[in-house]
């Protein structure tokens, strides 16, 4: 069975709207986009339009590949002061001159849409409330969704980026799953991967994950946005492995618009929590 993450985004999106109508003013969002990559600038572009059907404001601030470092910084100390702005974003990757950790850790944590920041990525380790990364959050969300269990099974991740791969570990560890973390070093990597009832991929490598690494019935989730040749492809032969899912997310539609709808919940909370409500 597909995981439909448009579909579900779609359905999550029109509770958040409905939540959003109560507030006072519109949670705003102020996206900071170097240079002019075009995957950067469609991806960007897909979360303008949905925080505007949502009733939430974003400002794409449009920044010339060679700006420099202060440049950067000073617009970021700028949003951290404005009480008008609910949220920071700060596209990545960022050009090879500029300091991209430094850059994320400028963010004021409480506007750190992306749960990126040292205090949220520790605020995760420690089991408390906190802005949890978007990706693994929207991964859980989908997860949820279906009614998928998570409690005593087995999840293997494939990756451990502080994007993605660590911290969709420690969220489904305290989901009570038992929890493998493999990665390039892992030796016997498709032994492991057949072992999982959940198997997240998140590696950044077209069609790595074939049939031969899934068990009959696992759950597949594919975290690769890959471009080939113009067209998306995930981190998994989706054809292959379908067949042998009980469940499996497609790319496009699958991940990618959960991560979007994430945001805005992200962007909601943090209203909130400014608000003091
Ligand atoms: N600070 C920061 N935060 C991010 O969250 C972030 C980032 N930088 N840099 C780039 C990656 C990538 N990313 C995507 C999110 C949604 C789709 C998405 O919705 N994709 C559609 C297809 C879109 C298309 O066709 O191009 C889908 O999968 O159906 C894709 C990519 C967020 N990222």
């Amino acid at each position: 069975m597909i995981l439909d993450g448009r579909k579900t985004a779609d359905e999550l999106n029109l509770v958040l709207k409905e939540k959003v109508s109560l507030l006072k003013s519109k949670p705003r969002l102020e996206i900071i986009l170097v240079g002019n990559d075009p995957a950067s600038l469609s991806y960007v572009k897909g979360k303008l339009s949905t925080t505007e059907k949502l009733g939430m404001v974003t400002n794409i601030n449009y920044l010339d590949e060679h700006v420099s470092e202060k440049e950067v910084y000073d617009l970021i100390h700028s949003f951290n002061h404005n009480d008008e702005v609910n949220g920071i974003l700060l596209q990545l990757p960022l050009p090879k001159h500029l300091n991209s950790e430094m850059l994320m850790e400028s963010i004021d944590y409480r506007k750190d849409v992306d749960g990126f920041h040292t205090i949220n990525q520790g605020l995760l380790f420690q089991k408390k409330a906190g802005i949890r990364p978007a990706t693994p959050k929207g991964i859980m969300m989908l997860l949820d969704h279906y009614g998928i269990e998570i409690e005593g099974k087995h999840a293997v991740v494939i990756g451990r980026s502080q994007i993605v791969g660590a911290p969709i570990s420690k969220m489904l560890l305290d989901r009570n799953a038992t929890v493998t973390i493999t990665h390039s070093k892992t030796k016997n990597l498709a032994e492991i991967t057949k072992q999982a009832d959940i198997l997240i991929a998140a590696i950044g490598k077209a069609k790595f994950v074939t049939k031969d690494m899934v068990k009959q019935g696992a759950v597949v989730i594919d975290v690769g946005i890959n471009r080939v040749d113009g067209k998306l492809v995930g981190d998994v032969d989706f054809n292959e492995v379908e067949p042998i899912a009980s469940y499996i997310t497609p790319v496009p539609k699958g991940v990618g618009p959960m991560t979007i709808c994430a945001l805005g919940y992200n962007l909601y909370e943090l209203y909130l929590k400014q608000r003091g409500e």
